[in-house]
């Protein structure tokens, strides 16, 4: 008994004395931390940091606070006084994401959750590996392959449109739809379907295992971040390496554990996919999908730089997570702000049906996806949309060596002097605010702040050139950039043709009180109805002819 009892005191004192140590070398750090003179708000407490407000406050309200007392780049505090860049600088974020991409790698904390859901994909490659990832992957993503596969996502949204049309039929005065949960079924056929040559069959309610695992994903893994999980999270990325991070997988944690069963259920989809396409392919060398195109890059690379089983299947599960909600996400802003805006709704469907009629004079059933960039209002609707409710709000890095960081926008410092350029120690972390940058008035012009598809049938060019479309910091940047932004593009417009073709969208009551709030993406929630979820319901009516 009495040496169970010195035994406990030991081990309570060796905890308590690692504790203060940890503490006393994060005081350290902080105090010699290469940044701690740029400007910032306080903490909330020195423990916390401002994680935790800055994951579970309305999208971008914080950087936006920041970005009107500070300017366009500032010092927020990450758990134990760590310090943390955030920017929403042109020219910081070129060299961040674009000129010296390579100086930084995605924080290896968040790489460990991301090989837990996916395995080894190209969300979590880094350096080499990413590279070899991303040159097997790209011819799989050009803009005729995403364009080859118009049909197929026209397919899935016309399946909705039916699905809506009986609905809508038998009522008197329309229907409510929660948007993001239609369109996310959608979405996940299509991306199946265009990706995999497989069909999840959601729309139509089918009971498919992965598809059900896939609807959830995110709000299991991720969702608001608790402050036990942003405080683990910020402490486990400041001290564990990431060979240990390996070892996350075997938390007990709910989320942990629903991503360990949705990784082993993909790789199962995807084993079963990738032999059949092999086999496909000894036979006859076709298919537009995705994995097909993949399986064939893969093939014809030399051994080593080819992808391997486990990569292979690893990039399904990457792809889907990837290119599913952020897709549907986008979408359902896009006709929340044409139900708030009848006046543009009416312009771009009067626009979509001439391009209809004039496809069908030439005896097309469909506008063919080659015509897509000539319909000027979509396309403007489409591009104000990715810029003022881009899902991706932010993107985190850490500095893998030491280097400087050029500013477009100089700031002043806490004591007072100029800074044009910020030193990073190696390990220091940057969150870049892709949604602050989608907003700036000095690119974007003094009503950046407004929804107006208008500003892009003048000529908008911003003096920086940053990212993959449209100047818009959207689908990130340089190395990391989004693989499929062609497909997203494509899909979006080929839904949004069969939406406002068809159907009239009108607020609701609840649609008046939405909340863009973090998930993994921007999500819509409805003030005081958070515990339902991701809502956004709309009255869907047919569109008069
Ligand atoms: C509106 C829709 C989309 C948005 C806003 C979006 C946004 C982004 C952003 C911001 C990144 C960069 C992340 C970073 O730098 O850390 C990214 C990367 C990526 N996206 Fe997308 N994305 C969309 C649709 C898609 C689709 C449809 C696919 C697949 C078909 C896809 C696949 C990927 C992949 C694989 C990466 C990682 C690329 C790499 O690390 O090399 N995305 N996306």
């Amino acid at each position: 008994m009495f040496q169970a009892y010195n035994l406990f005191l030991t081990a309570t004192w060796a905890g308590a004395f690692l504790l203060v140590a940890f503490c006393v070398f994060a005081l350290v750090k902080s105090r010699s931390s290469s940044i701690r003179n740029v400007p910032g708000p306080s903490p909330p407490s020195w423990f916390a940091g401002h994680l935790h407000l800055l994951f579970n406050s309305e999208v971008a309200t914080v950087e936006r606070n920041c970005f009107n007392e500070f300017g366009h780049t500032w010092r927020i505090k990450g758990s134990l006084g760590n310090d943390i860049l955030m920017t929403a600088d042109p020219k910081a974020i070129q060299y961040i994401l674009q000129t010296s991409a390579y100086r930084f790698q995605r924080l290896h904390v968040k790489r460990a959750i991301v090989k837990l859901i996916t395995g080894p994909s190209i969300l979590w490659a880094e350096h080499e590996v990413h590279k070899r990832h991303r040159k097997v992957m790209l011819p799989a993503f050009g803009m005729p392959e995403a364009r080859a596969l118009s049909p197929v996502f026209r397919t899935a949204v016309l399946k909705m449109v039916a699905v809506w049309n009986t609905a809508v039929t038998a009522s008197k005065d329309g229907i409510v739809v929660n948007m993001p949960a239609s369109l996310a079924r959608a979405t996940l056929d299509a991306i199946g379907n265009a990706a995999f040559d497989y069909d999840f069959g959601s729309v139509e309610n089918r009971d498919n295992q992965l598809a059900n695992h896939f609807q959830h994903l995110f709000q299991k893994t991720r969702g608001q971040p608790s402050y036990r999980k942003v405080f683990f999270e910020n402490i486990v990325s400041t001290v564990l390496p990431l060979t240990l991070l390996r070892y996350l997988k075997y938390i007990p944690s709910s989320g942990i554990q629903y991503a360990n069963r949705s990784l082993k259920l993909s790789n199962t989809v995807a084993a079963e996919l990738v032999n059949l396409k092999q086999d496909d392919l000894r036979t006859r060398n076709s298919g537009k999908d995705v994995m097909t195109l993949l399986v064939n890059s893969n093939n014809s690379e030399v051994e080593k730089a080819k992808l391997s089983q486990d990569e292979m299947l690893a990039q399904m599960s990457a792809i889907m997570i990837a290119g599913h909600e952020t897709t549907s996400n986008s979408v359902t802003w896009t006709l929340w702000e044409l139900a708030k805006h009848p006046d543009i709704q009416d312009r771009l469907r009067s626009e979509i049906r001439s391009f209809v009629f004039e496809a069908s004079e030439r005896g097309l059933d469909a506008i063919p996806a080659e015509d897509y960039e000539k319909m000027a209002y979509t396309t403007a609707v489409m591009k104000e949309i990715l810029r003022y409710h881009n899902v991706v709000i932010m993107v985190m890095r850490e500095a893998a060596k030491d280097c400087i960081v050029p500013l477009e926008y100089p700031v002043r410092s806490t004591t007072g002097e100029r800074l044009t350029h910020i030193p990073l120690q190696k390990a220091t972390k940057v969150f870049i605010s892709l949604s602050q940058y989608n907003r700036l008035t000095a690119l974007w012009g003094s009503d950046a702040d407004a929804f107006n598809p208008d500003r892009w049938l003048k000529a908008v060019t911003p003096g920086t050139r940053l990212g993959v479309y449209a100047n818009l910091a959207t689908f990130g940047a340089g190395i990391h950039a989004c693989i499929g932004w062609r497909f997203a593009i494509v899909e979006m417009q080929a839904f949004l043709i069969e939406l406002i073709h068809h159907f009239e969208f009108e607020m609701t009551e609840e649609a008046r009180h939405i909340k863009r709030e973090r998930a993994a993406g921007m999500i819509p929630l409805v003030q005081g109805q958070e515990d339902k979820g991701i809502q956004l319901p709309l009255k869907v009516k047919v569109a008069q002819a």
